[in-house]
């Protein structure tokens, strides 16, 4: 089994509803969000990759239009939690990047802070 990742970065706000009184993820805040792309392939294409890391740019260029130095409950559907992201980010890249058939997975991983993180897990029916 061969992976591939690529992190990308983005700077949003937001608060997160239905926490307990006082918590403090219900109050507006911010996170520098980390976002990890990874892809799985049981075997490689030419010249020897999983796919080009460059391919998965465009996953960068949706980050940055879409939620960069933005209030998140403004744009979202869903509450922003690290887990919504996850896979919101992870269906995205289904539908959007070039995937070879040999890509049997792809997961997103989404980090609010240095010490927590969630992640989103498609894999190939
Ligand atoms: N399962 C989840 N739990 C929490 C989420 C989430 O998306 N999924 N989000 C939050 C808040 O957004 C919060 O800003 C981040 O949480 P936390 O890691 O607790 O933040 P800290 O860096 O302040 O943590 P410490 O380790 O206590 O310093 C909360 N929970
Ligand atoms: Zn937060």
């Amino acid at each position: 089994m061969f992976t591939i990742s690529k992190t990308f970065r983005f700077e949003a706000s937001h608060r997160l509803a239905g926490l307990p009184e006082g918590h403090k993820c219900a109050r507006l805040h911010g996170h520098s969000y980390a976002v990890t792309v990874e892809l799985d392939a049981d075997y490689l294409d030419p010249p020897g990759f999983v796919m080009d890391f460059a391919q998965l740019s465009p996953l960068g260029d949706y980050l940055k239009i879409a939620f960069d130095h933005q209030h998140l409950n403004d744009v979202l559907t869903v509450q922003p939690t690290s887990e919504n992201l996850a896979r919101l980010f992870t269906e995205w890249c289904v539908g959007h990047l070039p995937l070879a058939e040999s890509v049997s997975a792809v997961t997103v991983r989404v980090s609010e802070t240095t010490s927590s993180w969630a992640q989103y897990r498609w894999r190939r029916p």
